[in-house]
């Protein structure tokens, strides 16, 4: 397998990914499988949604997909290559091509807002260059840009803690922009969003993956949303795809099927009925 600085060559034509009868599972989990048989194809420049209810395992698949979580079983390719068959050194340069926004982003509280974003450049910088811009920003333009495409502009000096969760959570999409990553990989954007800045975050993140023909994965829990923004949808359920179709093949039927039996109870359970090591004397 050749390599250069951008990491393991790849031949055009490759899927971003290729997986298949892949399973994970969370040390400690509560299910024997987080993640179980999930065969994907992702192509460049293919936009997809990820939907399901809560703890389905789309965070996990994201996770995977960014070379983070290692599966146990079934065979997982990120651009061509087997991820956790390379070296640390090839993993490392593979993840430069990978970027996953998680739902609350990692940021260092005390940080400026410009070098935050700017931190997603790591990975194209050598030591020198990142400690340098831990002092004075290389570049505040460019993250002036990138956050006043989510409208964030007038933060760029802000410190990261004194931010709200969908500023924050915006700074940290901003990042993404700054990245050269080809998979996109983004979990629950909105979750902290209003309508109008839900929009907004969905056209941003779709026209950047256009422009740079990357493949874009976006966990959403707004299925509307979902549906109205993404031409393909994956829905899972219990760490297993139950659909894989695009958009106008999804009916009503098979959304209601999907999240069957996940409403909140009515009532809350009586005390009585507690478990007893949940009963407040048993923690004394
Ligand atoms: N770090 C962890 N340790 C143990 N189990 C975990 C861990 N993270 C997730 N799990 C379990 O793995 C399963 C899938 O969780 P995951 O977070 O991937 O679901 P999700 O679809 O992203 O949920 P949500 O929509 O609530 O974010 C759940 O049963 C969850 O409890």
């Amino acid at each position: 397998m050749g390599s250069n600085a951008a990491g393991p060559a790849v031949s055009a034509g490759t899927p971003v990914y290729r997986l298949d009868r892949l399973s994970a599972r969370h040390a400690g989990g509560t299910r024997a499988h987080a993640l179980q048989d999930i065969t994907l194809s992702v192509q460049p420049g293919e936009q997809l949604a990820l939907i399901g209810p809560s703890g389905a395992g789309k965070t996990t698949l994201l996770a995977t997909l960014s070379v983070a979580h290692m599966p146990d079983s079934g065979s997982f390719e990120a651009f061509g290559v087997q991820p956790w068959l390379l070296s640390d050194r090839q993993r490392h340069q593979l993840r430069a091509r990978l970027f996953l926004a998680p739902q609350t982003p990692p940021l260092p509280p005390r940080q400026r807002v410009v070098t935050a974003v700017l931190a997603a450049r790591l990975p194209q910088w050598n030591l020198w260059q990142a400690l340098v811009s831990l002092v004075r920003p290389a570049d505040p333009e460019a993250a002036w840009r990138a956050l006043s495409r989510f409208n964030l502009g007038d933060k760029l000096y802000a410190r990261v803690d004194r931010l709200s969760g969908g500023e924050r959570q915006r700074c940290g999409l901003a990042r993404l922009l700054l990245s050269s990553a080809q998979a996109l990989l983004v979990d629950e954007p909105l979750s902290a969003l209003d309508p109008a800045l839900s929009q907004l975050t969905l056209a941003t993140l779709q026209q950047e993956a256009a422009a740079r023909n990357a493949a874009l994965v976006c966990s959403l829990h707004q299925v509307d949303l979902a549906l109205a923004h993404f031409p393909r949808i994956v829905a899972l359920k219990e760490g297993r795809i139950v659909f894989d179709l695009p958009r106008d093949q999804v009916t009503q039927a098979m959304i209601d099927e999907l999240y069957l039996n996940e409403q909140p109870p009515a009532n809350t359970p009586h005390p009585d009925d507690l478990p007893a090591k949940l009963a407040v004397g048993a923690c004394l």
